[in-house]
C-alpha cells in the first residue's frame, strides 16, 4: 500500500512562535525549515510512502521541499490549519483517489523511516486513525483510508479531539521518531538526543552549549 502523505507548513516568520526562548528570530525560521526539510526527506525515503505533498504559501520553503521531491499545494490565505489539511487532502486525491491519505505536522526532525512505515502499516487497517505525540496530548499523524473524509482536528488538545472524531488511536511500540514534534526548547533537546535529520543538525548547531542571544 502506498500512501499520499500532507504535509503543513505555515509561513516560516511566523512558525514556532513557542521556541522564541531558545532560538531568536533570527533563527527560528531556519529552523522551521530544517526541520520540514529533514520531515520531508524522512517522508520521502520511506517506503510506505508514494507521493509527498507540502501545503504553503512560503516562497523559499516551497522551492527548497520542491527540491527534494515534494509536490507544493499553495495554502488557502487565513484559513488556518484544518482547511489547510483538508484543502491539501483533496488536491492529491485528485490525483492518488485510490491512495490512502495521511496528514503529518512539518515539526518532526527526527523522523525515521522505518518508524513511519510501522505506523502507516499498523493505520491501513482502519477507515481513520491517528498517532498523538510525544506529550499524548497532540497529534502527529492522522490518516484516512480511500474514499474516507480525513476530518483534520488538529491543534492544542487534539488528541482527544481525534479520538472523539472517531479515528483509531495507534498504539505502535518504538516509533518515538514520529511523536517527537519540536514546539518548545524542551522538544527540541528531545529530538536532538534521539537524533535529528542533517538538516536540523546544521540549524541547531548555533545553539549548541550557549544561551540564546536576543535578536538572532
Ligand atoms: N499550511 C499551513 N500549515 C500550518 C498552519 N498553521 C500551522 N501549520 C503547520 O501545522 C503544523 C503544526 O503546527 P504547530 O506545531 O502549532 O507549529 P507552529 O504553528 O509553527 O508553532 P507555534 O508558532 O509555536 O504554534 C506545523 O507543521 C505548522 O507549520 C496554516 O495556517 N497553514
Ligand atoms: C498541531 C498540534 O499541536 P501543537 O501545536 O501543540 O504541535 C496538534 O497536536 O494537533
Amino acid at each position: 500500500m502506498q500512501w499520499t502523505m500532507v504535509i503543513p507548513l505555515k509561513p516560516l516568520t511566523r512558525a514556532k512562535s513557542r521556541l522564541a526562548d531558545t532560538a531568536g528570530a533570527g533563527l527560528r525560521p531556519g529552523l522551521a525549515l530544517a526541520f520540514a526539510q529533514d520531515t520531508v526527506a524522512a517522508a520521502l525515503a520511506c517506503t510506505a510512502v508514494g507521493d509527498v505533498a507540502v501545503v504553503t504559501d512560503d516562497a523559499v520553503a516551497g522551492r527548497e521541499l520542491a527540491a527534494l521531491g515534494a509536490r507544493i499545494v499553495p495554502d488557502l490565505p487565513g484559513a488556518g490549519l484544518n482547511p489547510a489539511l483538508a484543502h491539501g487532502a483533496a488536491v492529491v486525491r485528485a490525483s492518488h483517489p485510490e491512495r490512502p491519505v495521511a496528514a503529518l505536522n512539518a515539526d518532526l526532525p527526527a523522523l525515521r523511516p522505518d518508524e513511519l512505515a510501522r505506523v502507516l502499516a499498523s493505520a491501513g487497517e482502519f477507515p481513520r486513525a491517528f498517532l498523538a505525540d510525544a506529550a499524548a496530548l497532540g497529534t502527529t499523524l492522522l490518516t484516512a483510508a480511500p474514499g474516507r473524509e480525513l476530518l483534520p482536528a488538529f491543534g492544542p488538545g487534539s488528541r482527544e479531539r481525534h479520538r472523539a472524531s472517531g479515528a483509531v488511536e495507534l498504539t505502535p511500540a518504538g516509533v518515538d521518531s514520529v511523536r517527537q514534534d519540536v514546539d518548545t526548547g524542551a522538544d527540541l533537546r528531545a529530538a536532538l538526543a534521539l537524533g535529528v535529520g542533517p538538516w536540523t543538525e546544521a540549524a541547531a548547531a548555533p545553539l549548541a552549549g550557549r544561551a540564546p542571544v536576543p535578536g538572532q
